[in-house]
Parts: structure tokens; C-alpha cells; sequence
């Protein structure tokens, strides 16, 4: 992959020169062209994205396009794709594509075709998910398994939950499913309280089966388990290990054939595709995971081959880009009008800000510009009432994504069409705003004195101009969901790109990780410590004197 400055390109000044304009420029303006709407928006299969509610006019997006041509963008997709390390500080291939790949073409790493390994889990999955789906995987008293519980952290947590949530009118009415992921031990604590050892099925859902996090819970559901079950051999019928460490699986007492492996060139937060999805496929059934895959595998054929301009995850990574680099946003907001996706924004703030969360360039340098915006967002309709004041009249830009299906799984009374009613709204409001004038407006005809006009107009003023882009589908089903998280996870991609970043790192966790290991011997003693900083000796000093008293 090249490593280019994006600054130094030809492209960046030309956008440079663009955006003095273009951050002042009403979007509802450009709306005088009758074409707006075809001209920049994008349907693929049952997905439909519009970003013409942005700052965006066809000089601004073929700069854009430039810039992904001069950053070298098509030959990135193809080092994806094909296998190369293009996770350069860890020395790895990027290949959740490959794990989706249902053409099953053959995908080369250092020369061997990962096909068939990944064929060959998906077959062990899918016998596994069966026995779960069917009831004839039996607990250690004879009984079907009912409540799935996985324990994992982030990538091997986030996944899962968020679709197994999203999916969840596909959920067998006979399983229950449940996620331990905080190493708090209320998380493991209230869930085992709604289980039944005798049912109860864990996977232990760890890449490298040392995290602190996940160990813990996964020993001390251990020991809950065998203080009921109280024989060592029944735990191979109630624990299953989805990792790629089978050292680390056989120490803590799992029966490696109960393990469902993955490859170091599957990042964490790109894993639900493999066998961390295994949750998902015993919940929703195989043919259900296997759809998702699907989903997300014609994401990724649109994504390889469809020209720049026409390429949804392009073009919401260069709008998204033209809005942090040169609009000033430094922030985006995901807002699903889907209760379903309750948990899609917080999936892709691990996807996004531990992809792209950082100064350091590809080679080594700091960057002299932004890079990932903070994620985060809530499901529309309660947004509006939390924090969607701040996007409308707040200081700071958000560029907002709407998400909502055209199909409710729940079509109760009218509530479908009204949850849209306000997806549309809010695109409309915060683009055209409100002027002084309207509003004085609306206030003499409401019979308001001069007086009161005068004081509180212009605190019901939207000045507007706040960019969304609208994504449509028709139906979340498994197929759309995985188009869905392909999509953001190729924007991503694009936009590590050309921040000249390696996005499939993070190394930023673990310092914080290393100082919990150094800190945790120390709270053993009741004695005062004096090794670190005076507010963290402080503040160490402060809980041991608390504790006392528990
Ligand atoms: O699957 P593992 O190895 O337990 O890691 C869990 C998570 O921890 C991280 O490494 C961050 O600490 C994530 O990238 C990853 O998804």
C-alpha cells in the first residue's frame, strides 16, 4: 500500500480552496437542482443511501474521488482482498472478507488458500448450531441446552450482541441468549442468576484467551458450574471455546474439540464473521448466519468492483472525510429508527475508533491532520429527546447517519409510520433550520406580544445546514444486516486509507492494560502505597481506607 501524506496531494489543496466556501454554503440551496436527490444517492440491492443532504457539489466530490485515486485507494482494496499484510505493525493479512467469501474463490496468505480451513469451520458451526437449534446437545443431565451465554470482550463480545439483537425476531423461541462482557462482577453475577447450569451452554469467546476481562468471567462461571454439576467431565458438554489460541483453550480445561478456531488475520472487532459468530448461529439458526454472510459478501463484491462514484462505502467515507477535514466536524452520529439496532452505534465505536483512533502515520510520523471522528448515537426516536437539542442548535458540527427499514417486524398500529415520520423530519430540520423570520412569524400569529417575540425568537432560531446522509433499507433481515456492517466497515477501511494510518492495530489499549496488571498486586494489602503520581497514591490510598468498611 502507498504511504502518502494526504496533505501533499494535489487533491487535498484543491478541497482546501472548496471548503472556504463550501462552510458556509446552505445545502438546502443546492437543492435548487431539480437532480439532487438521483445525483447523490445510491441504491444497491434493498439499500438505499442518500447523501445529498451534505456540503457537497460535484466539484467538491470529484476532488474526493481524486484524492482516493491519488491515496491509492483501488490498489488498498486489492491488498485487502487478496491477502497482503497490510497490517504492517503486526504483520498481517486483513481477511474478514474472506471468511464471507461465499463465491469461494480461493484467497491466498503467504501462499496457501485459507478456503478450506474456513469451509471447514463453517461445516463444524453449522453441525454444532444444529445440535443447539434442534435440542440435541444435552447438558449433563440429558436436558436440551436453553440459555446461551457468551463471555467475551469487545470484539468478541460487541459483535454478537449487537446482532443477535438485531436479529432477534430470527432467535429460536426456545433459547434465551445473554452476554458477560465487564470484568465488574455484577455483570457475571445477575446473569447467572437467570440461568440454569443444567441448560446453560458458555461459550468462551477469546482471539488470544489471555484477556483479563474475559478469564475472569470465564473462570468464576466455571466454578459456578462444577459447584452444581460437581464432576470435571460434564463441563465438555457446557463449555465451548471460539479463539484462535488452542494452548491457551486446552489450559483452562476445554476440550479442544469443543473449540472452534479462527486466524490471526481475522481482527477482533471484524470477528463476528467467523467463529465468535457461533453465538449468533446458535440463536438464530445456521441458515440465518449464513444469509448475514451473505449480506456482507455482496457488500464486499459492490465495494471491489463498483466504480468510485457509485460505491457506497467511497462515497460515505469521503463525504465522512470531507466533513472531519475540511468542515470541522469532529464527531459522527449513528441514529438507527430501528429499536432492533439498539446497539449498532456502540458496535461500530469499537469498529471505528479502535480502527481509526490515531496520530501515528504509516510510517511512523504524527499526522498533521484529523483522523477518526468519536462515534456514537442512540436509536431514534429517544435520541430526540436526549441529546438532539445539541445537534440542532449546539456549537458543534455532527454529521448525523439516519438508519431505518422501510419494514417494521413489528408493524403494531401506526407506530412504523410515525418512528419514520421523524426520521424524515429530523434530515429535513436539521438541514433548512428555522430563520428569525419564520419564526417571528409563527409567533405574531400565535398572538405573542412584541415584547416576547423580541426576548425569545432567537432561541427557537435553527440555523441549520447540519449534514446527514439517509440510509434506507427495506427490511433488517440477516441478508441486509450484513450489508449494513460491511458497509461501515469498508467506509473505515477507506478512510484509514487515506489518513495513511494502519487501521487493523491498537495498540493503543494496552498501556492502560499494563498499568491494571502493575496496580492490581498493590491492592491486595491494606498498606499505603507511595509508587505512583499523589492523586493516583491518593486515590489508591482513599479505596483501600473505603473497603474497610464493606
Ligand atoms: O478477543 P480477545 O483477544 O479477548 O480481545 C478482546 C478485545 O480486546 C482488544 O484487543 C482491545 O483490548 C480488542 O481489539 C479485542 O476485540
Amino acid at each position: 500500500m502507498k504511504a502518502i501524506n494526504p496533505t501533499s496531494t494535489h487533491a487535498w489543496k484543491s478541497l482546501t480552496d472548496l471548503s472556504e466556501e463550501f462552510n458556509t454554503i446552505q445545502i438546502k440551496n443546492l437543492f435548487a437542482d431539480s437532480d439532487r436527490f438521483q445525483k447523490y444517492s445510491i441504491q444497491f440491492e434493498d439499500v438505499l443511501v442518500d447523501y445529498s443532504k451534505n456540503r457537497v457539489s460535484d466539484d467538491v466530490k470529484q476532488q474526493l474521488l481524486n484524492l482516493a485515486s491519488e491515496c491509492g485507494l483501488q490498489e488498498a482494496i486489492e491488498a485487502m482482498f487478496t491477502g497482503q499484510t497490510i497490517n504492517g505493525t503486526e504483520g498481517r493479512a486483513v481477511l474478514h472478507t474472506a471468511l464471507r467469501n461465499r463465491s469461494n474463490t480461493p484467497v491466498f496468505v503467504d501462499g496457501e488458500d485459507v478456503m478450506p480451513a474456513i469451509n471447514g469451520v463453517l461445516a463444524q458451526m453449522k453441525s454444532f448450531a444444529d445440535q443447539i437449534q434442534q435440542g440435541e446437545w444435552l447438558g449433563y443431565t440429558g436436558k436440551p441446552i436453553k440459555h446461551l451465554v457468551n463471555i467475551g470482550i469487545g470484539g468478541s463480545d460487541l459483535g454478537p450482541v449487537m446482532v443477535t439483537e438485531a436479529l432477534k425476531p430470527y432467535q429460536h423461541a426456545d433459547l434465551s441468549i445473554y452476554f458477560v462482557s465487564n470484568v465488574d462482577g455484577t455483570h457475571i453475577a445477575e446473569t447467572l442468576k437467570q440461568v440454569d447450569p443444567e441448560t446453560t451452554l458458555f461459550f468462551i469467546a477469546s482471539k488470544t484467551f489471555t484477556t483479563q476481562e474475559t478469564m475472569t468471567n470465564a473462570h468464576s462461571a466455571r466454578r459456578w458450574f462444577l459447584a452444581h454439576a460437581q464432576d470435571e467431565a460434564a463441563v465438555a458438554k457446557h463449555f465451548v471455546a471460539l479463539s484462535t489460541n488452542a494452548q491457551a483453550v486446552a489450559a483452562f480445561g476445554i476440550d479442544t474439540a469443543n473449540m472452534f478456531a479462527f486466524w490471526d488475520w481475522v481482527g477482533g472487532r471484524y470477528s463476528l464473521w467467523s467463529a465468535i459468530g457461533l453465538p449468533i448461529a446458535c440463536a438464530i439458526g445456521f441458515d440465518n448466519f449464513e444469509a448475514l454472510l451473505a449480506g456482507a459478501h455482496s457488500m464486499d463484491q459492490h465495494f471491489r468492483t463498483a466504480e468510485f462514484e457509485e460505491n457506497i462505502p467511497v462515497i460515505l467515507a469521503l463525504v465522512g472525510l470531507w466533513n472531519t477535514n475540511f468542515l470541522g466536524a469532529t464527531s459522527e452520529a449513528i441514529l438507527p429508527y430501528d429499536q432492533y439496532l439498539h446497539r449498532f452505534a456502540a458496535y461500530f465505536q469499537q469498529g471505528n475508533m479502535e480502527s481509526n483512533g490515531k496520530y501515528v502515520a504509516r510510517d511512523g510520523g504524527k499526522v498533521n491532520y484529523a483522523t477518526g471522528p468519536i462515534i456514537w448515537g442512540e436509536p431514534g426516536t429517544n435520541g430526540q429527546h436526549a441529546f438532539y437539542q445539541l445537534i440542532h442548535q449546539g456549537t458543534h458540527l455532527i454529521p448525523c447517519d439516519f438508519i431505518a427499514p422501510a419494514i417494521s417486524h413489528n408493524p403494531v398500529g401506526d407506530h412504523h409510520p410515525k418512528l419514520l415520520s421523524n426520521f424524515f423530519a429530523q434530515t429535513e430540520a436539521l438541514m433548512n433550520g428555522k430563520s428569525l423570520e419564520e419564526v417571528k412569524s409563527e409567533m405574531e400569529k400565535a398572538g405573542k406580544s412584541a415584547e416576547a417575540i423580541e426576548k425569545i425568537a432567537p432561541h427557537r432560531v435553527f440555523e441549520g445546514n447540519r449534514p446527514t446522509n439517509s440510509i434506507l433499507v427495506k427490511k433488517i433481515t440477516p441478508y441486509t444486516l450484513g450489508q449494513l456492517i460491511a458497509m461501515y466497515e469498508h467506509k473505515i477501511f477507506v478512510q484509514g486509507v487515506i489518513w495513511n494510518i494502519y487501521s487493523f492495530d491498537q495498540w493503543g489499549v494496552e498501556l492502560g492494560k499494563v498499568l491494571a496488571n502493575a496496580i492490581l498486586p498493590e491492592l491486595e494489602s491494606e498498606e499505603a502505597v507511595t509508587s505512583h503520581d499523589a492523586s493516583t497514591n491518593g486515590l489508591i490510598n482513599a479505596y483501600k481506607s473505603f473497603r474497610k468498611e464493606a
